[in-house]
């Protein structure tokens, strides 16, 4: 049977997951949750309710709906409901399907609509628009929800989110062209006026993400019981993403709010309740008040300077004295392309456009040509995903990521603390959240990955592993692939065995001689003394103890022979089946791990992974799930690890390395060494 109607789920955070607690994963909730519903978007409209009410003032009651735009049938909506229940966003909400639909709206007495304004800037280069961009990267603290909705006096409040998938080909290329026009018109002026400089900066952040990224039309509203609430809601909201010290002066994100007398009131209830994007509201600033008023008193003024696109109010041409950009204004013209139809939800097109008067010969030339404000009115309505994101992050109601304490530690003082457990078998991964250590054991998991993006302390941790791998016998064996050149030097001062390489080249090399070395003698030795494991070998007074070989970079192996990674894989695969018993273990590191360097042979083999921050899709990859992007940016030495120990958030201690004469070995761990 076909069908087409909202889906409901109410959603809750999980109040635990693992040993994360729930402060640290709201944030990234949001969007998984974001991330999951667009990659249907082509399909449905969504929208995210959060049904706030003071009885339960510590949980938000999140609703999904989704409104499939195009009609499915009875097993495609099982699948969606199947599909969301069981996917990723099942790790962080527990989603109940609600066949009877979302609750009423009846006590609604205010709608709030954010939209993204413009404003008309006047300079002597240049009067132009600028369209609002919600500035996402400004949000440097979570921003707790909660507390602002504590604040309000309304019982109910829904806050409602949706998106739709914008699919205007014909109108996208004509502000993309607009907005080309704009930022090189604008080039020749950006260094001498601040504000022009800032317009140019607008224009090509549009430009990059506008023609770049996939579009949604958006609508973000608050409904309430009264309007000073939904106001409020929406204004701190405006003010959280759309707040940066310069813009501030000339930008304005001001809620637009209906009162039930108003026939629109009405229209956008039943978008709501209907689960679609309300397109009836406008700022009518476009037409009358600010931006009417604001562009003829600009215009006049333009018209006495050399702006470069303007009209007058009699609707007569003043077309601008541009003597050099004119030209290139020109040459980037390229007449054939499209401009926009004015979008039908513009009541009145013309008036608040800076064009070209109508009979001017100029004019009809330039007609289908010049960019116009119309032609930008649709950004106020339109957003990337990644921009809108950040309301989801300010939805945060956890505490504050600068809130939540993130250790360090240092290497020498879990060495002191728990050397007792570095053992020929294990050795320390670092501290969990409660500061217990957390151990791994090299019998039970001969090969590890390790992976987190650069800076994040996956070399600190190879020095920390290798140290404890010594510890215990400094006469085993380190093979180093260390492509950086200068990590690992100081190894070589000591009076160990390690071996190291500094170039994709020597790989290979190095690659069969551990085979020929490690595995084929300790293959032979075993045929000798008939026996069948390492741990036996030694017993039989064989003076042999397990391998370490180190790779830093895979990445760079890939990138310089995929049969070489592949050479690799196979020995991890030889490697890993006899490990247990044969004492050859691999730490496979990378910064980059894509399906090129992480193949699924090398999660595979690799039986356990520490993963420092990298993004949730790499994390998804690798394990199987987004935590390790949840992770923030600033932390070190912070992985999570799936293993030995099991899975958690691990704290990897900073260990002190030998630095030339300013940090003598004495001063470093590895003053065991000297000693022993
Ligand atoms: N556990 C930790 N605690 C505190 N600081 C750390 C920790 N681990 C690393 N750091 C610091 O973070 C910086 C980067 O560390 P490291 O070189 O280990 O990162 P990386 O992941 O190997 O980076 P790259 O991939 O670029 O080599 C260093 O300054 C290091 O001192």
């Amino acid at each position: 049977m076909i069908q087409k109607f909202p889906i409901c789920f109410e959603a809750h955070l999980k109040d635990k997951i693992g040993s994360i607690s729930e402060s640290k994963f709201h944030i990234f909730a949001y969007e998984t949750l974001l991330n999951s519903l667009t990659q249907a978007c082509d399909k449905f409209v969504f929208s995210l309710r959060h049904l706030y009410t003071p009885l339960d003032k510590k949980k938000l009651s999140s609703f999904i709906l989704i409104n499939p735009i195009v009609e499915i049938d009875n097993s495609e909506k099982v699948e969606i409901i199947e599909g969301l229940i069981k996917g990723s966003l099942n790790r962080f909400y527990n989603l109940t399907y609600k066949p009877e639909g979302f609750p009423q709206h009846n006590w609604v007495t205010s709608i709030s609509e954010m939209l993204k304004y413009g404003e008309f800037i006047k300079q002597p280069e240049f009067t132009g628009y600028l369209p609002h961009l919600f500035s996402t990267e400004l949000i440097t603290n979570n921003f707790n929800l909660l507390k602002l909705l504590e604040a309000t006096s309304c019982e109910n409040l829904i806050l409602d989110f949706s998106l739709e998938a914008y699919n205007s080909p014909k109108e996208q290329a004509g502000w993309n062209n607009a907005i080309n026009d704009l930022v090189n018109c604008l080039s020749d002026y950006g260094s001498k006026s601040n504000s022009v400089k800032y317009a140019l900066e607008l224009y090509r952040n549009y430009q990059d993400n506008y023609s770049e990224n996939q579009l949604f039309h958006y609508s973000i509203k608050a409904l309430g019981e009264n309007t000073v609430d939904t106001i409020a809601i929406l204004q701190t909201l405006g003010e959280i993403v759309g707040s940066k010290k310069k813009a501030r002066r000339i930008l304005n994100l001001i809620p637009l709010t209906l009162s039930p007398e108003q026939p629109s009131f009405i229209k956008s209830l039943d978008a709501t309740k209907n689960v679609q994007i309300f397109k009836g509201m406008q700022w009518d600033g476009w037409e009358k008040r600010i931006g009417k008023n604001l562009e003829k008193k600009l215009i006049k003024e333009t018209v006495k300077s050399s702006g470069f696109l303007c009209s007058l109010d009699d609707g007569s041409l003043s077309f601008p004295i541009l003597p050099s950009n004119l030209g290139q204004f020109n040459q980037s013209y390229n007449t054939n392309r499209t401009l926009p139809n004015p979008s039908e939800s513009i009541e009145n097109q013309n008036s608040g456009d800076l064009t070209l008067g109508k009979d001017s010969s100029l004019s009809k030339i330039f007609e289908t040509q010049i960019p116009k404000v119309e032609h930008l009115k649709p950004l106020h309505h339109i957003t990337t995903y990644q921009e809108v994101v950040g309301f989801f992050q300010a939805f945060s109601p956890g505490v504050s990521s600068s809130e939540i304490e993130f250790f360090t530690t240092s290497a020498e003082e879990i060495f002191f603390k728990h050397h007792h457990l570095i053992t020929k078998d294990t050795y320390i991964v670092g501290l969990d959240d409660n500061k217990k250590p957390i151990t791994s054991h090299w019998t039970e998991i001969p090969h590890r990955l390790i992976a987190g993006e650069t800076g994040a302390g996956k070399t600190n941790f190879l020095h920390w592993i290798i140290f404890q791998f010594l510890y215990v016998n400094p006469q085993r064996k380190v093979y180093i692939a260390d492509f950086k050149g200068t990590d690992f030097l100081y190894l070589q001062n000591l009076d160990i065995n390690v071996e190291i390489i500094d170039t994709p080249e020597d790989s290979k090399e190095l690659v069969e001689k551990i085979y020929a070395r490690e595995y084929v003698d300790r293959l032979n030795l075993m045929k000798k003394y008939g026996v069948s494991s390492l741990k036996l070998l030694q017993e039989e007074g064989v003076d042999i103890d397990r391998s370490l070989w180190v790779i830093d970079e895979a990445a760079d192996i890939a990138d310089f022979s995929y049969k070489l990674r592949e050479s690799i894989e196979k020995r991890l695969k030889e490697y890993a089946r006899k490990g247990r018993t044969f004492g050859i273990h691999v730490l496979y590191c990378t910064q980059r791990p894509t399906t090129e360097v992480v193949t699924k042979q090398v999660t595979d083999q690799c039986g356990e992974k520490t993963v420092f921050r990298v993004t949730p899709d790499a994390s998804q990859r690798i394990l199987d799930d987004t935590v390790a992007g949840t992770i923030p940016k600033n932390v070190r030495g912070r992985a999570w690890l799936d293993g030995y120990a099991g899975r958690m958030f691990v704290n990897v201690p900073k260990m002190k390395k030998p630095e030339g004469s300013t940090i003598p070995i004495e001063d470093t761990l590895w003053h065991h060494f000297i000693s022993k």
